[in-house]
């Protein structure tokens, strides 16, 4: 079997993906390379460790200043912290990726 493509997040949403509470991320150009359909094997960002698979099922250029209350709701926090996060992640980036994905 080929492996699976990774993928990593903070250790801190490992909680709100299992709970099927987190359903998408906001990437940058560096991780819109991923297929619609593939399943991705999931790690902490801070200690590499294995949690899940999820499947992508859908990646959508969005832009910095179009992220609204939909994509907060998937992300389950609130908008406001959900820009202050994307702006220490990722600052001066404005083309975004939307990820959408379900747990495996
Ligand atoms: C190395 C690296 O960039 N890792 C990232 C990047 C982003 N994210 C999360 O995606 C959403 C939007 O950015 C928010 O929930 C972020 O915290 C993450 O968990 N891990």
């Amino acid at each position: 079997m080929p492996e699976l493509t990774p993928i990593s997040f903070f250790s801190r949403f490992e909680e709100d993906i299992l709970s099927g509470a987190k359903t998408i991320t906001l990437r940058d150009e560096s991780e819109a390379h991923f297929i619609e359909g593939e399943t991705l094997s999931v790690s902490t960002f801070e200690d590499e460790r294995w949690f899940c698979n999820i499947k992508v099922i859908s990646i959508k250029k969005v832009a910095f200043h179009q992220l609204d209350d939909t994509h907060a709701m998937q992300e389950n926090m609130p908008l406001d912290m959900l820009k202050s996060l994307i702006q220490e992640v990722y600052p001066g980036v404005e083309q975004l990726y939307e990820i959408k994905f379900s747990l495996v």
